[in-house]
């Protein structure tokens, strides 16, 4: 939400969502951003969020605005930042280096918008970043991408899928979370609900969103499916019998099952109980 809109900042108090994003970057008009900074200062030292996770997106460093932005961000002690335009791993080294200095919460993490030609191609080296800084998450920027690339946004995003899955693939690799672009159209709902049964075939955690009325879509959409979590619960229990002990592979329900599924099925009861604990 845009870091200027005092009432939305306020709404998102009570929004069904894991994570606020306080934006200080394009949602927020050049002469504006004094504004939008000291507001979002205030409603993250409120901490009034509850167990919703808080990033805060400041602007480029390159900018006028992003050193002000990290140093309010280091003062009130957000969850996160959320950087925008990311083009390469030094660019996160830098981020981090900057929050050490500044003496910041090393449970702050950081956060990478992939939404430049450059951060696609060098993906790789952006989300191995991981290693030696805070970095836990990418988060798609297609707006930015079609602008940067000249190509179209259509229901299926077919211009879009190959980079879709090189920054999942990335993110796997490197242990890191990895959130779906935006939907701009926020009264249609099938659309919405479209691209996200998408992102999720294509393997993100998630889908960030622009308006309220979004928030239940996704919810649904990205929420374990009763059946499946019911599943990874036998496949963990099979694993646990005394005869099985020692197998690299066994069947449940009439299923192939390996280890791998065993790892599959714990990450799927945890997310169903970290959803169920939060609400
Ligand atoms: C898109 C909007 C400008 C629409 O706003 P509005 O016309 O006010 O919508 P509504 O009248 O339907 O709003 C109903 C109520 O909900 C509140 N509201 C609206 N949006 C939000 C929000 N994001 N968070 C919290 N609350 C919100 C309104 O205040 C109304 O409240 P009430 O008074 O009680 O009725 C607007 O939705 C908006 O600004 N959305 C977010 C825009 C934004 O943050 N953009 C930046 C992120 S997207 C991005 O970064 C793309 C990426 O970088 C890329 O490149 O792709
Ligand atoms: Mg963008």
């Amino acid at each position: 939400m845009p870091g200027a809109n005092t009432r939305a900042l306020e709404k998102a108090q009570a929004l069904p969502a894991d994570t606020l994003i306080l934006d200080l970057e394009d949602a927020v008009a050049p002469e504006a951003k004094a504004g939008a900074r000291q507001a979002v200062q205030e409603a993250v030292s409120a901490k009034n969020y509850g167990s919703r996770e808080v990033l805060i997106r400041i602007n480029s460093l390159d900018s006028a605005w992003g050193h002000h932005d990290l140093a309010m961000a280091v003062a009130v002690e957000p969850d996160g930042l959320l950087l925008p335009k990311i083009t390469s791993g030094d660019q996160l080294r830098q981020v981090d280096a900057l929050l050490d200095k500044a003496g910041a919460d090393p449970g702050m993490g950081l956060w990478a918008m992939i939404e430049m030609p450059r951060a696609v191609i060098d993906i790789r080296e952006i989300a191995a970043a991981a290693q030696d800084t805070r970095l836990r998450g990418l988060v798609m920027g297609l707006n930015d991408l079609a602008l940067e690339t000249g190509a179209l946004t259509t229901p299926d995003r077919a211009a879009f899928q190959a980079a879709l899955m090189m920054v999942v693939m990335a993110a796997r690799a490197w242990g890191l979370l990895v959130i779906d672009g935006v939907y701009n159209d926020f009264r249609d709902d099938p659309g919405l609900a479209r691209e996200c049964e998408q992102g999720r075939v294509f393997g993100f955690d998630g889908k960030s969103l622009i308006h309220p009325a979004q928030i239940e879509t996704a919810n649904r959409i990205f929420a374990p499916d009763p059946a499946d979590v019911a599943h990874a619960r036998a496949i963990i229990d099979a694993f646990a019998l005394p005869e099985n002990q020692g197998k690299g592979v066994i069947q449940v329900a009439g299923k192939m099952t390996e280890l791998l599924h065993l790892q599959q099925a714990r990450r799927l009861v945890a997310i169903s109980e970290a959803i169920s604990g939060a609400a």
